[in-house]
């Protein structure tokens, strides 16, 4: 182990984010090694997952320093996420984001893959309220749908694109691949992820019940 991942054991942020880890493997959201989680630690520098290991197995070190400069990314050691220029992209996107959590639930999953269209309402459910801005289960809740692709650069100018006309309510789903969420601290981002697997398991109910979209 380097200095600098010694470091991380240490690190308050990457402690809790190996803590939200466990809890959200406890909940079946990260199965394999899917997912991947990034915590902000500076401007342009966060700690995110390493690749390929079990997000409900994470210690510290699995925490990898990464800094940004517009689409370039740099790490001092290991690989991290192969997700991580969308990570890098949201936190570009807005200054205040503290935290990303990226999950691989069977109901968003299948979810994704029901819905043909880039976006989807959400209305009338009390749990809206549980994301940042929503007061009323009145409002329209709107999540944004991208199409799944290995190239994430691409997707994150996508991405990019999409949250010039409207920035995005603390999701986006990607079709047949898994949810992103964030928040301006890790315990908004992780309400955030409950909030919206939440509506999107209501959705699906519905969806088997009534066959309308
Ligand atoms: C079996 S998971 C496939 C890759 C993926 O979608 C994911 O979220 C995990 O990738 P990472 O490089 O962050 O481990
Ligand atoms: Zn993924």
């Amino acid at each position: 182990m380097n200095n600098t991942a010694q470091v991380q054991q240490l690190n308050p942020n990457a402690i809790a984010l190996c803590t939200l880890g466990r809890w959200i493997a406890s909940r079946h959201w990260v199965p394999a090694t899917g997912g991947n989680f990034s915590i902000r630690q500076t401007d342009n520098m966060a700690l995110v997952t390493a690749s390929g290991k079990d997000k409900g197995e994470l210690s510290p070190q699995d925490l990898l320093p990464v800094s940004w400069q517009a689409d370039q990314l740099h790490c001092q050691y290991g690989t991290p996420s192969a997700e991580t220029a969308l990570h890098a992209q949201l936190y570009q996107l807005d200054p205040q984001i503290k935290a990303v959590l990226h999950t691989h639930s069977v109901h968003a999953t299948v979810f994704s893959c029901l819905i043909g269209a880039d976006n989807y309402p959400f209305r009338g459910y009390e749990m809206q309220k549980a994301i940042s801005g929503i007061q009323s289960h009145e409002q329209t809740l709107t999540l944004a749908i991208f199409d799944n692709t290995q190239d994430i650069p691409a997707l994150a100018r996508q991405v990019q694109q999409r949250w010039k006309s409207k920035a995005l309510p603390f999701a986006l789903l990607v079709r047949g691949h898994g949810l992103y969420v964030w928040g301006y601290s890790l315990a908004e981002a992780k309400r955030h992820l409950e909030g919206w697997e939440f509506l999107i398991n209501c959705e699906l109910e519905r969806l088997k019940i009534t066959g309308k979209p």
